[in-house]
C-alpha cells in the first residue's frame, strides 16, 4: 500500500494543557516498503501508527493510505479500511484468553464469512507461522513467541496490504524475536507494506527505510541501514 503524509500534526488535550505530539510530518512510501520507526518513549510512535490505521485522525494536513483519504473519509469508510486493509500486531499480543488459538485467528472473519471458510483460512495461516499443531490450545498455554505467532496469523486473516507492528518483539528473547522477524520477512516480500515501531535498534537493519521521531518530527535515518 502506498502511503503519503503531508504536513501532518496531531495534538491531545490533557486538562488545560495541549500536548503537541506530531508536528508537520511529511513522508511517502511506495507499496511494499518495510519502514522502521524508532524514537524515545513518548515521542509519538504509537500515535503515528494510530493515524496510519485511521483509528485516529490528524489535526491537519494530508493522510493518504492507499485509496483512502483518511482526513476526508467518514467513520464507516475508515472502519472498512481497517477491517479490509490493515493488520495490527501489538507488543502484548492481545489474544482473547477465553478462545483457543484457531478461534483467535478466525475471529475477524466470522461476521463476514461462513465458519468453514474462516476455519480453513485460519489453519493455513497457522501452518505458515508454525502453530497449526497448537490450534486447539488456549493462549495461556503458549509461550510469548507462540502467542505472537498466533497474533500474526490473526493480523493476516483479511489479506491486509498494510501491517502495522507496535514493538512486536518487545516481550520476546532474541531467539523468539528472530523467529518473528523471519515471519515478517516472509509476509513482506516487497509486496505487503510493513511499518514497524521498535526500541530495538538491532531491528533497523531489516527493511527498506528507518525514520526516527524526535520532537514530533521525522528524521530519515535510512542511510545507516546495512543491506
Ligand atoms: N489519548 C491520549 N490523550 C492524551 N495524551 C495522549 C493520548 N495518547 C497519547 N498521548 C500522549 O502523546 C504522547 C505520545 O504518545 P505515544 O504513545 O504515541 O508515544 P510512543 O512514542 O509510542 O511511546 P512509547 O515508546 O513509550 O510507547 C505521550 O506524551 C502521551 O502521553
Amino acid at each position: 500500500m502506498q502511503i503519503k503524509l503531508q504536513n501532518v500534526s496531531k495534538s491531545y488535550q490533557k486538562g488545560t494543557e495541549l500536548i503537541q505530539v506530531l508536528n508537520n510530518i511529511d513522508f511517502s512510501i511506495e507499496s511494499g516498503t518495510w519502514l522502521n520507526i524508532t524514537g524515545p518513549s513518548g515521542s509519538g510512535k504509537t500515535t503515528l501508527l494510530r493515524l496510519l490505521s485511521a483509528i485516529e485522525q490528524a489535526d491537519n494536513g494530508q493522510v493518504v493510505l492507499g485509496h483512502l483519504d483518511a482526513i476526508k473519509a467518514n467513520e464507516e469508510e475508515r472502519r472498512s479500511f481497517r477491517r479490509n486493509s490493515v493488520g495490527y500486531i501489538f507488543q502484548d499480543f492481545q489474544l482473547f484468553e477465553q478462545f483457543d488459538v484457531q478461534t483467535n485467528v478466525m475471529i475477524p472473519l466470522l461476521p463476514y464469512e461462513p465458519r468453514k471458510v474462516a476455519e480453513e483460512k485460519a489453519e493455513k495461516l497457522l501452518d505458515m507461522v508454525g502453530m497449526l499443531h497448537r490450534k486447539n490450545h488456549m493462549p495461556s498455554q503458549l509461550s510469548g513467541g507462540e502467542q505472537q505467532r498466533t497474533a500474526i496469523a490473526r493480523a493476516l486473516i483479511n489479506n491486509p496490504q498494510l501491517i502495522l507492528c507496535d514493538e512486536p518483539t518487545g516481550n520476546l528473547d532474541i531467539e523468539k524475536r528472530d523467529q518473528i522477524i523471519e515471519i515478517l520477512q516472509e509476509i513482506h516480500q516487497n509486496v505487503v507494506t510493513i511499518i514497524l515501531v521498535t526500541h530495538d535498534l538491532e531491528l533497523t537493519k531489516y527493511g527498506d527505510a528507518h525514520f526516527e521521531i524526535r520532537n514530533g518530527q521525522l528524521i530519515d535515518r535510512t542511510i545507516s541501514i546495512v543491506r
